[in-house]
């Protein structure tokens, strides 16, 4: 049979399938090409589409129960998951259900169940609607759920859950003169020097996209270097650094920026955005265990992670995900920390990050690197910045930020940062 027509609704059925059939990461496809052959405004309707039903999916399943007396094999299961998330978003009930009718119709297996599905959407379109916002507000599956209460506490949790069902504004850096960028972005300037927008659309269509006069960065995101302070010609090593936002911050700081990535191919994304931002920094792709440059004025660490505190943003993760990894990567950490401790120049500073709600990879890496290197210190003033809420700040000296927090304003990633000096 002859492959059906690309669309954005059936690209996010497809992402769907591979996240919860395969458990990949929705990135991971996407940087592989999986939406290459979408126009640039189906690309983003099909990750909103699948991005939204992942959001959704605790309440979509416990609605299309009503209506299954089993539940279906994955790919039409998926296609009623969409076509639910849609209707009860306020989608167009004849396109929607024409639509997922026909996608179910060109799947070789499935297009016998079409009928199944075309009763099960025009009922949720009749009654299901009313019910979706009286149901109970999705929760993380209890292989993170658990920690993260042991962590936080159980309304905390609920807090956090309500900030990863809204999702996440688009948050932008402003290479300079943040309140000429929010009047014409018409962007909330906001408390720590990020411009928000609520409703962006095509992020490459915005004023200042093509002339590289911002980049992309969740509020959260764009603290570590504000922690750092990086001044005109410093040598900093940014050591885990594709994509590079960070970079990028640290080279429009004037700094003297040596950015270090193990991934050749994330590493050209920094390569793009630095040309598309005139910035400069020294490219270099290798294992940041092995560099052995500098010394360096200052050191950032955004070291990779359970990346747990993004799940507003990449609503995949819980389910793509089990943390059977998460072990390895605290390891990981504790020995980047170490590594990165012998390039500094004395005196100089290490900016420890992990966009992580899970304290093994925040707090307690900090306790543990003070307990192995004598006369470490952690510098809590580096932390007094403009917009910074000091409750925000730990006893271990370090910063933890959670999706829960600025709720009012549309929160901001869940992050761990700290800055060490020896
Ligand atoms: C959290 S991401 C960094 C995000 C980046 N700092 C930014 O702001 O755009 C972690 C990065 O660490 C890189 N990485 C993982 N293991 C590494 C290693 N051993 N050496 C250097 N980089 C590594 C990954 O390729 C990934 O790009």
């Amino acid at each position: 049979m002859k492959n059906p027509a690309p669309s954005a609704r059936r690209s996010a059925v497809h992402l769907l399938d591979q996240v919860l059939g395969e458990g990949r990461l929705m990135s991971d496809l996407i940087s592989s090409g999986a939406l290459d052959r979408l126009s640039p405004a189906d690309r983003a309707r099909a990750q909103r589409l699948a991005n939204d039903t992942l959001r959704g999916i605790d309440r979509a399943d416990r609605l299309l129960k009503r209506h299954l007396r089993k539940p279906p094999p994955l790919p039409v299961f998926n296609i009623l998951r969409l076509g639910t998330v849609e209707l009860c978003m306020g989608g167009d009930a004849h396109g929607v259900v024409n639509d997922m009718v026909a996608i179910a119709g060109s799947h070789p297996r499935y297009n016998n169940l079409k009928g199944l599905i075309n009763a099960v959407l025009r009922k949720i379109a009749a009654d299901g609607v009313r019910s979706w916002n009286d149901l109970r507000l999705p929760r993380l599956r209890s292989w993170l759920r658990d920690p993260l209460v042991q962590a936080w506490g159980a309304q905390p949790m609920l807090e956090m859950e309500k900030a990863h069902f809204a999702g996440a504004p688009l948050d932008i850096t402003p290479k300079a003169n943040a309140a000429l960028w929010a009047e014409k972005l018409n962007a909330t300037l906001l408390p720590t020097g990020t411009l928000r927008l609520a409703d962006p659309g095509q992020v490459s269509a915005l004023p200042g996209f093509d002339t590289g006069d911002w980049w992309v960065q969740d509020a959260a995101a764009a603290l570590p270097v504000k922690v750092l302070n990086p001044q005109p010609g410093e040598k900093i090593l940014d050591v885990c650094a594709a994509p590079g936002g960070k970079t990028l911050q640290l080279a429009a700081a004037g700094a003297d920026v040596t950015a270090l990535d193990i991934s050749a191919r994330r590493m050209e994304r920094v390569q793009e955005n630095l040309t598309r931002t005139g910035l400069s920094a020294t490219c270099l792709v290798g294992d940041a265990l092995e560099h052995s440059g500098g010394p360096y004025d200052a050191i950032l660490l955004d070291a990779p992670c359970s990346a747990t505190g993004t799940i507003r943003r990449h609503p995949d993760l819980p389910f793509a995900k089990d943390g059977s990894e998460f072990g390895e990567l605290i390891e990981l950490q504790s020995a980047m920390i170490d590594h990165a401790l012998t390039l500094l120049k004395p005196g100089g500073r290490l900016i420890f990050c992990t966009c992580s709600l899970l304290p093994d990879e925040g707090e307690c890496q900090v306790d543990e690197a003070l307990a192995r290197h004598e006369g470490l210190i952690v510098d809590r003033d580096a932390l007094n910045l403009p917009g910074v809420d000091p409750a925000w700040v730990t006893p271990e000296g370090g910063l933890r930020l959670r999706p829960d927090y600025w709720a009012e304003k549309g929160g901001m990633d869940g992050f761990f940062i700290a800055s060490l000096r020896r």
